[in-house]
């Protein structure tokens, strides 16, 4: 059920060592903050989850299984920018991913299936506020909807795992926080894992219900390339948070929201 496992991992770029025997098993259905200094390797470590890296030791396991060495469908990503095609609309976005996997050559699916995708499509863009804008383009939106928009286009997947980099760091405070509140709506609603880099600690503490930290243990500046970052922190949220469960100390605080968050 998306459980990671991550086994004495280390990753080097030549000489230089970026990652140094990282492990931490992620339980399912845990959201976990990556948090750490600029060059840290928090997005190094999430492009070995997403499968665009491979560890030049150790291993990683989804569910018990090695990670194959590409990105696949089991594992959604969402960036602060350039998550969504800027040539498809809205619609054309969140369908793009069902159409290449239902039909790998043509990308393009017909009658019932294409109908059946649609209707999919479009009830995710309702769960994140978009479905009144969907044959609009995402140059036509607003910086907090194209995010949305790429949430959706993740989630249609059904991915087992999300990752997402630094997700909201590009978005005004207020919109910030209504995204968090979807944010929050769609963990507890659908049955993934998620792993999120932010350099925001309140936005870690907000959502995750584990906050991890990466950092170099030794930092001499003359052979700072020699040590790689691991983990040095790894803080559980109290009171927990339990996916799709209130939670049991302060349940206005945690629980599944009931209202879709107004779209700008
Ligand atoms: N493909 C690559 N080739 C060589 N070096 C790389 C590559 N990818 C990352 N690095 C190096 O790895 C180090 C960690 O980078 P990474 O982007 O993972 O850090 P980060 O913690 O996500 O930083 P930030 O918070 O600034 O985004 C950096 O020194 C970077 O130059």
């Amino acid at each position: 059920m998306s459980a990671l496992t991550v086994e004495k991992v280390w990753k080097e770029y030549g000489d230089q060592i970026v990652l140094e025997d990282v492990s931490i098993t992620v339980e399912p259905r845990a959201f976990v903050a990556l948090v750490g200094a600029s060059g840290s390797g928090k997005t190094t470590f999430l492009r070995l989850l997403l499968g665009q890296e491979t560890p030049t030791r150790g291993k990683i396991l989804l569910d018990g299984v090695p990670l194959p060495p590409e990105p696949g469908p089991d594992r959604g990503v969402v960036y602060q920018r350039y998550s969504v095609f800027p040539h498809l609309t809205v619609l054309g976005n969140v369908l793009l991913g069902m159409e290449m996997s239902g039909s790998r050559h043509a990308a393009r699916l017909f009658g019932k299936r294409r109908a059946a995708a649609v209707a999919e499509a479009r009830e995710m863009l309702a769960q994140v506020g978009l479905d009144h804008v969907e044959q609009k383009y995402p140059a036509q939106l607003s910086g907090g909807m194209q995010q949305r928009l790429a949430l959706a286009q993740a989630l249609v997947m059904k991915p087992r795992v999300l990752l997402l980099d630094e997700p909201f760091g590009a978005l005004d405070p207020g919109i910030r926080a209504e995204i968090h509140a979807l944010m929050r709506r769609l963990w507890h609603e659908h049955p993934m894992t998620v792993v999120m880099v932010t350099h925001d600690m309140a936005e870690a503490f907000t959502l995750a219900t584990r906050v991890v930290a990466f950092e170099r243990r030794r930092d001499r500046p003359e052979e700072k390339l020699r040590y790689g970052a691991s983990i040095t922190r790894d803080i559980p949220i109290w009171p927990p948070r339990r996916a799709g469960l209130p939670s049991l100390i302060r349940p206005g605080r945690d629980g599944p929201a009931l209202a879709i968050p107004q779209s700008e």
